[in-house]
C-alpha cells in the first residue's frame, strides 16, 4: 500500500499551466507521467475547430502519454462558471452541442471518462427548473458516453468557492449519479469523488470512501488547506487513499492541485518517481 500502488493521472487544466496548453502533455511525461487529465481546454468554444482537436490529440500522443480523463464544456473554470448543464439558455446549448464532440474526442485517445460538472445556481429561476434540465443533459452525456464505451462522471464541488452550486457533498452527487442511471438504464453514471472539495465540506472522508467507493468512477487530491501538493495541508492523502483502494477502487488518481509558487515539475517530490510512470 501507499503512493506506489495508486495509478496517478496528471491533471494539465490546473499543473502546467505556466505552459501552452499544447506543451503540457510532453512536459507531464518528462516529470516521469504517462497519464493526463484535462477539464475541456476551450473555454469559449464547445465546438472548436477541427484544427484545434487534431493538434491537441497530436500533442498527447507525441508525448506518449495517454488520456484518462476529459471534463465536457463546462464554462469558465474555475470560476466564476463551475459547469454548464444545468444552466438554461445558451450555457445548456453549449453543453449540448460539446457533447458528441468530446465523447468522440475521448474516444480518439482511448479515454473512458468523461466529467459532466452540473453548474451554477441562476439568480430568479426555479431550481427544480434547473435540475430537470440538468437530468435532460446528463441523459445525453451518458448516452453519448456510453456510444464510445465511456463512464459519465459527477463531482461534488465544494461549498466555499462555490457557493452557488448545489452539487456540494458526496450524498447529493451520488444522488443525481443514480438518477441518471434510472433515467438511461445504462449504468454508466458514476461518482467524482474528488477529495480536496469534500474535505473542504468538511465531509467524514473515511465514511464517504466506505459508502460510495463502489459508485466511484474516478478520484481526484489535492491537499487541504490551499489545494496544494499532497504534504502542503493537513490531509493524510496517503492513508485516504490506501483506505479507497481497499473499498475496491483500482482506477485512476487524478493530481488535481496548484503547484504554488515553482514550476509544476517541482510539485512532485512527495511522489517517488519510480511510481509517477502508472499505465
Ligand atoms: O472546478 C473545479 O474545481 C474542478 O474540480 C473541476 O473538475
Amino acid at each position: 500500500m501507499g503512493y506506489s500502488d495508486q495509478r496517478f493521472t496528471v491533471n494539465l487544466s490546473i499543473l502546467f499551466t505556466e505552459l501552452p496548453l499544447l506543451e503540457r502533455p510532453a512536459a507531464a511525461a518528462a516529470a516521469g507521467f504517462r497519464a493526463v487529465e484535462l477539464w475541456w481546454p476551450w473555454v469559449d468554444a464547445p465546438v472548436p475547430e477541427r484544427s484545434e482537436l487534431d493538434a491537441l490529440k497530436q500533442a498527447i500522443e507525441d508525448a506518449g502519454v495517454r488520456l484518462t480523463g476529459l471534463n465536457f464544456y463546462a464554462g469558465q473554470l474555475p470560476g466564476p462558471d463551475r459547469g454548464a448543464l444545468s444552466v438554461p439558455g445558451e450555457e445548456s446549448e453549449k453543453f449540448r452541442a460539446n457533447v458528441d464532440v468530446a465523447a468522440d474526442f475521448a474516444h480518439s485517445l482511448g479515454c473512458t471518462a468523461l466529467n459532466a460538472l452540473y453548474g451554477n445556481r441562476v439568480d430568479g429561476v426555479d431550481p427544480a427548473v434547473q435540475d430537470e434540465l440538468a437530468l435532460e443533459n446528463l441523459v445525453l452525456a451518458a448516452r453519448a458516453a456510453d456510444r464510445v464505451g465511456a463512464v459519465v462522471l459527477v463531482e461534488a464541488l465544494n461549498a466555499p468557492e462555490s457557493p452557488k452550486c448545489p452539487l456540494v457533498s458526496a450524498e447529493k452527487a451520488v444522488e443525481v449519479v443514480d438518477k441518471v442511471n434510472a433515467a438511461t438504464g445504462l449504468g454508466n453514471a458514476r461518482f467524482l469523488m474528488d477529495l480536496y472539495h469534500l474535505s473542504m465540506n468538511g465531509e467524514d472522508l473515511p465514511r464517504v470512501i466506505a459508502a460510495y467507493a463502489d459508485r466511484t468512477g474516478h478520484v481526484q487530491i489535492a491537499d487541504n488547506p490551499g489545494r496544494g501538493a499532497p504534504g502542503t495541508g493537513s490531509l493524510p492523502l496517503e492513508d485516504l487513499l490506501d483506505q479507497v483502494r481497499e473499498a475496491g477502487y483500482e482506477g485512476w488518481v487524478g493530481l488535481e492541485y496548484k503547484p504554488g509558487d515553482r514550476p509544476s515539475h517541482e510539485s512532485f517530490d512527495w511522489l517517488p518517481a519510480g511510481a509517477r510512470a502508472a499505465r
